[in-house]
C-alpha cells in the first residue's frame, strides 16, 4: 500500500514537472533569449543577463509545476512540502542543489556569497529579492486589480507634474548623486526582455505590461512601453515547492562598493589595471573612468567622448553619477598606492583586496553617517540605531538577519529621490558665480560633461553638484524625467507601474506594516482613520485619482506624504528605508565596525571613521573650498563669515584630512 501511494505521488510530481516544462517552452516561443546589452531599451531599465534568464526559466517551471500539483491534489504548497516523498522528488527534479562551501575570510567574496556562513546566498548577487509583505497579484501573477486602478501615466499627469520649479532649501545636488550611487551598489532588477509592448503583436505576451496613455496627453499618445521584471522564486527553508512570483537582484545587496568593482570575478577582471594590478583601470590623460563594454549616447560632434565603464552598467545615466564614480575610483587608486608604499612586500592582490575592503568601509561610513540621516531624519536613525559610534568597534552583526534587498525598498521607497532630480546639469566656475547649464534631457546617457577635455571640466561639474541645491522632495518631478526620460518615457509613472508589476501591496498595507495608521477614506486630520500625513491638497489629488483609499499605490501614497520631522521623506518611506538600511547593517558580517577577522583593528577603524566626503571631493577634484557637509548647501544669508557649523559655510580644502595610512604599516 505504502509503495503504491509513493508511486502515485511520484507520478503526480513527474506530471507536474512536465507540465511546468511545457509552460516554459510555450513562454520561450514568445520570449527566446535575446540579451542585447547595448541599446537604449536596455538602459531604461536593465534587461536580464544570461544568468537571470536561467533563473527565470527555473522559476517558470517551479511555479507552474507547484500550481499544477496543488490543483491536482487539492493541497497547499506547505502541505505538499511537508510530504517527504513529494518534497524530495520535487527537489531532485527542479531545485538545483547548492554546492557553495564557505571558508572564513577577511575579505568579501565578489558575489556576496558566504557573508553569512549558514545561509551562503543571503545578500548574494543573482538571488530573489525578499519582501517586507507578501505580494498581491491577480490570477496568473498579473498585476493586482489592473482594470480598476488608474493608469500610471494618468497619475503622473494629475499628481507628479511639476507646476513650478522648487529647489530645496537645504540639500545639495550631491544628495541626489550619492543616493543614485548607493542605489547602484545595492540593487539592479532586470526586466524580462527587450520588446515593444505597445506593438499589438505582443499584446498577449506575459512579459508585457504597457502603460496606458490617457487621451489628450501633453507628450505621449496611446501607450508607453513597459516590460515586466524577470520572474524568480525564492528558495524556502522548508523545501522547494514555490509558486510565489519574485524579482531578481543581479548585484550583491551589501554596501560593498559593487558599483566600483562589479558583483563577480569576471566583472572585476575587466576593471582592474592590467599592469599594476592593485589599481583600478583609469583612462589617461585625465585619470577618468576607463572605456569598456558599456552603452551611452554620444552625439556626432562629441568625437573625443567615450562611454564610461564601471562596476555597474548604469554609470552613464547622468553626469553627476559619473562624477561620483570617478571620485571613488580615484580614491581607490590613491589608497592602494599609499598602502603599497608602506608594505612593499605585499602582493598586488593583497593590496587590492585590502583597498577594496577599506573602500567598502568608507562608503558605508559616509552613507550611514553623512547621507542617511538626511534621508530618514534623527528619529528613525535613533530608533534603528543606524549611526556609527564616534570611535571603536560595535558588534551589531546578527546572523539571523537576512540582509537581502526588500522589494518595496527597491521598487518604491528609495526611488523617492527621483523627486530630487534637477532639471539641469551644470558647470560652476572657480568664482562660484558663472553657471553654465544644460537641460537634463540633453545629458541623460551622455557623459560629455564628465569626459570632455579629458575631464578638464569635471571640477566645474562637481562644484555645481555640491554647491547648488537639488529639487525639493515632494510629489513633483521635473519634465526632464517625467516627459523625456531617455527621450521616450516617464520615470515616476514607471515607478508606479513597477510597483504593480512586482505585486507590491497598497499604501495602506505598508502603513500598517510600519505601525502607522491606515486611512479609511480620503479625509485628512489627526484622527487615526484619516490620511494623517497628507496635506488637504495632496489628499484631494489622491481622491480625485483613485476610486478607493485601499487602491492607492505605495509609491503614490508615500511620496505625497508630508516629510517626517528632520527627514527628506514621509513616515512610510522613512520606515521602509530605515528597515532596509538596518538589515544591510546588522545582516552584514563585514559591516565595517565589526570586530574580528572580517573587521579592522581598532586603529584602522578609527582612521576610517575620521574620513569625510568633503575631504575626498577636495582631494580628487582639486577644489579650493567646500562646505564641511557637502550634502547640504550653505545656509542662506549666513555665509561667508559665520563660523557656526550649522551654517555650513565653505572652508578651505587645505584644512581637510584624508585617510591616515599609518595603521596599515605592517
Ligand atoms: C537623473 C537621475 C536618475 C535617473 C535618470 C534615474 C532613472 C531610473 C530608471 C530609468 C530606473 C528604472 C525604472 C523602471 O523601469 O522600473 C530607475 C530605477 C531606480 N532608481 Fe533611479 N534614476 C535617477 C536617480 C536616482 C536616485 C537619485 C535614486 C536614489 C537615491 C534612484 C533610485 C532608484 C532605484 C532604487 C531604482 C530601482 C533599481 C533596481 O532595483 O533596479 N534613482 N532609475
Amino acid at each position: 500500500e505504502l509503495k503504491k501511494s509513493s508511486l502515485t505521488k511520484l507520478e503526480d510530481v513527474l506530471e507536474s514537472v512536465f507540465f511546468g516544462r511545457r509552460k516554459l517552452s510555450e513562454f520561450r516561443k514568445l520570449n527566446p533569449l535575446t540579451v542585447k546589452e547595448s541599446n537604449l531599451q536596455h538602459q531604461i531599465s536593465p534587461v536580464k543577463s544570461g544568468r537571470s534568464h536561467q533563473m527565470e526559466s527555473d522559476a517558470i517551471i517551479k511555479t507552474e509545476a507547484t500550481r499544477h500539483l496543488m490543483e491536482k491534489t487539492g493541497k497547499t504548497a506547505d502541505e505538499l512540502m511537508a510530504d517527504e516523498v513529494i518534497n524530495n522528488a520535487f527537489r531532485e527534479l527542479v531545485c538545483p542543489s547548492s554546492t557553495v562551501r564557505c571558508t572564513p575570510s577577511e575579505y568579501r567574496t565578489m558575489d556576496g556569497s558566504c557573508n553569512n556562513m549558514k545561509n551562503p546566498d543571503w545578500g548574494q548577487s543573482f538571488t530573489a529579492q525578499r519582501r517586507f509583505l507578501p505580494p498581491v497579484y491577480a490570477t496568473g501573477d498579473k498585476p493586482r486589480n489592473s482594470e480598476n486602478l488608474p493608469s500610471a501615466r494618468k497619475i503622473s499627469n494629475d499628481i507628479f507634474k511639476a507646476t513650478e520649479t522648487v529647489h530645496d532649501k537645504k540639500y545639495s545636488g550631491l544628495t541626489m548623486a550619492w543616493g543614485q550611487l548607493i542605489d547602484h551598489d545595492v540593487t539592479k532588477t532586470p526586466t524580462a526582455g527587450n520588446i515593444d509592448c505597445c506593438n499589438t503583436t505582443n499584446a498577449d505576451n506575459p512579459i508585457c505590461f504597457p502603460i496606458e496613455v490617457p487621451e489628450g496627453d501633453e507628450r505621449f499618445s496611446n501607450c508607453l512601453n513597459f516590460v515586466r521584471s524577470a520572474a524568480a522564486t525564492s528558495s524556502t527553508t522548508k523545501g522547494c515547492l514555490n509558486d510565489r512570483r519574485e524579482q531578481i537582484n543581479e548585484i550583491t545587496a551589501f554596501i560593498d562598493g559593487g558599483m566600483l568593482y562589479g558583483s563577480s570575478d569576471d566583472e572585476l577582471s575587466l576593471l582592474r589595471d592590467q599592469t599594476i594590478t592593485y589599481l583600478l583601470k583609469t583612462k589617461e590623460p585625465g585619470n577618468l573612468l576607463p572605456t569598456g563594454p558599456s552603452f551611452c549616447l554620444i552625439t556626432d560632434d562629441q568625437e573625443n567622448d567615450y562611454c564610461q565603464h564601471a562596476g555597474d552598467t548604469r554609470v552613464n545615466v547622468v553626469p553627476t553619477l559619473g562624477a561620483v564614480h570617478t571620485l571613488l575610483v580615484r580614491e581607490h587608486n590613491r589608497i592602494a598606492e599609499g598602502i603599497k608604499n608602506l608594505n612593499i612586500q605585499w602582493s598586488n592582490d593583497k593590496v587590492f583586496d585590502e583597498t577594496r575592503k577599506i573602500m567598502g568601509a568608507i562608503i558605508q561610513h559616509i552613507t550611514y553617517n553623512e547621507w542617511l540621516p538626511i534621508v530618514v531624519g534623527d528619529d528613525y536613525m535613533n530608533q534603528y540605531n543606524l549611526k556609527s559610534s564616534e570611535r571603536g568597534h560595535v558588534n551589531s552583526y546578527d546572523p539571523n538577519l537576512d540582509p537581502s534587498l526588500r522589494n518595496s525598498f527597491s521598487a518604491a521607497a528609495l526611488r523617492y529621490a527621483h523627486s530630487l532630480i534637477m532639471p539641469t546639469q551644470a558647470y560652476l566656475d572657480k568664482t562660484y558665480r558663472n553657471e553654465e547649464s544644460f537641460s537634463l534631457e540633453s545629458q541623460q546617457l551622455n557623459p560629455h560633461l564628465v569626459v570632455q577635455e579629458n575631464g578638464g571640466r569635471l571640477e566645474d561639474l562637481v562644484r555645481w553638484t555640491t554647491y547648488k541645491p537639488c529639487m525639493t522632495s515632494d510629489r513633483m518631478f521635473e519634465d526632464g524625467i517625467r516627459n523625456f526620460l531617455f527621450g521616450t518615457s516617464d520615470l515616476p509613472a514607471r515607478n508606479v507601474q513597477r510597483g504593480r508589476d512586482h505585486g507590491l501591496p497598497s499604501y495602506n498595507e505598508f502603513r500598517s506594516f510600519c505601525g502607522l495608521s491606515r486611512a479609511k477614506n480620503f479625509k485628512t486630520g489627526r484622527k487615526s482613520n484619516r490620511l494623517r500625513d497628507h496635506s488637504k491638497e495632496n489628499a484631494r489629488l489622491l481622491k480625485q485619482t483613485y476610486k478607493s483609499i485601499d487602491d492607492v499605490d505605495l509609491y503614490v501614497g508615500a511620496i505625497t506624504e508630508r516629510l517626517a520631522p528632520g527627514a527628506d521623506v514621509g513616515p512610510t518611506f522613512a520606515c521602509l528605508i530605515a528597515k532596509q538600511f538596518d538589515v544591510l547593517k546588522r545582516g552584514d558580517s563585514f559591516w565595517y565596525e565589526n570586530q574580528g577577522l572580517q573587521g579592522f583593528s581598532e586603529e584602522k577603524l578609527n582612521a576610517i571613521k575620521r574620513v569625510r566626503l568633503s575631504s575626498l571631493l577636495c582631494e580628487h577634484f582639486g577644489l579650493d573650498t567646500i562646505q564641511p557637509d557637502p550634502f547640504k548647501i550653505e545656509r542662506a544669508g549666513r555665509c561667508p563669515g559665520s563660523s557656526n557649523t550649522k551654517d555650513n559655510c565653505m572652508v578651505r580644502c587645505s584644512e581637510m584630512k584624508l585617510l591616515n595610512f599609518s595603521p596599515w604599516r605592517v
